[in-house]
């Protein structure tokens, strides 16, 4: 039987003696799989993915990628986080932003590279723009390009969408499910909206209050392709949406 492309393995960290974030945590994620992680505030879905990114390691517990444990950051892995003011270098232009992700590439491969990518998220037109030139909807667009850019295969999304305003939410949501199908790329997004999780995911796992644990695990088989209004009037989108409301609320209770 073939290995999943990520698991985590009974995955405990602390911080100190008196602030165990992560206890036991473990689930399994396949190809092309798109999973959502929620949980409570502060809950440890942060330190999760620096777990899984190698930029952090487990006080015990295993991080595997195809059943092979790793130490660096790997190159099958990209992160987008939330705080693009951040992570985008100001004095650069978008296309010189996309293209930090490919440093080791040949100049003539590069910029066919970076042209695709900014296709990819619809950018093309702000090629030649700076940072500051953009919307807040724009500028995560340009981190999503430097994130494709180097063909990862799992995607990390740390509340990519949470300073956008609600309109442009719900575009990068589109984008981001469109560019994961086209790019046959497995994704892995921690978010707080409970919608957003059901609506995007194949399977959404909840975590409980810190330290955080997995409290459950949940298939949402609803069809490909989602619409924003067709697919969020279904009653499975509804009980599903209903079922993991329930299970966070528990949580925080
Ligand atoms: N480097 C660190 N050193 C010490 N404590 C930390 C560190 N990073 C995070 N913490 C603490 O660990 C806990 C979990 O933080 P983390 O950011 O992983 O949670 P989260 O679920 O992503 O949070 P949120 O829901 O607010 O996004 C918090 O109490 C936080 O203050």
């Amino acid at each position: 039987m073939s290995q999943p492309l990520l698991s985590m393995e009974g995955v405990s960290k602390a911080y100190s003696a008196d602030a165990q974030i992560l206890r036991d945590v473990t689930f399994k994620q396949g190809s092309n799989e798109f999973l959502a992680i929620v949980g409570p505030s502060g809950c440890g879905k942060t330190t999760m993915l620096r777990c899984i990114s190698a930029l952090m390691s487990p006080d015990s517990g295993s991080v595997f990628h195809e059943g092979q444990s790793f130490d660096d950051p790997p190159p099958w892995l990209s992160i987008v986080f939330q705080d693009y003011n951040r992570s985008l270098f100001p004095w650069l232009s978008v296309r010189r932003n996309v293209e930090q992700g490919l440093r080791d590439v040949a100049r003539s491969e590069r910029d066919d590279r970076v042209s695709e990518a900014l296709t990819a998220v619809k950018l093309d037109h702000a090629a030649d723009l700076y940072p500051w030139q953009l919307s807040g909807g724009m500028q995560q667009r340009c981190a999503l390009a430097r994130s494709i850019v180097t063909a990862p295969r799992l995607l990390l999304l740390d509340e990519p969408f949470a300073s956008v305003d609600a309109q442009t939410r719900i575009d990068l949501q589109d984008l981001v499910m469109d560019i994961c199908e086209r790019m046959s790329l497995s994704a892995l997004l921690v978010t707080h909206d409970i919608d957003e999780a059901v609506f995007m995911a194949d399977k959404v796992v909840v975590l409980s209050t810190r330290p955080a644990t997995v409290v459950e695990e949940i298939p949402i088989d609803l069809p490909r392709p989602r619409d924003q209004l067709t697919t969020k009037e279904t009653p499975e989108f509804l009980s599903l949406r209903h079922k993991v409301y329930t299970l966070v609320r528990q949580q925080a209770q």
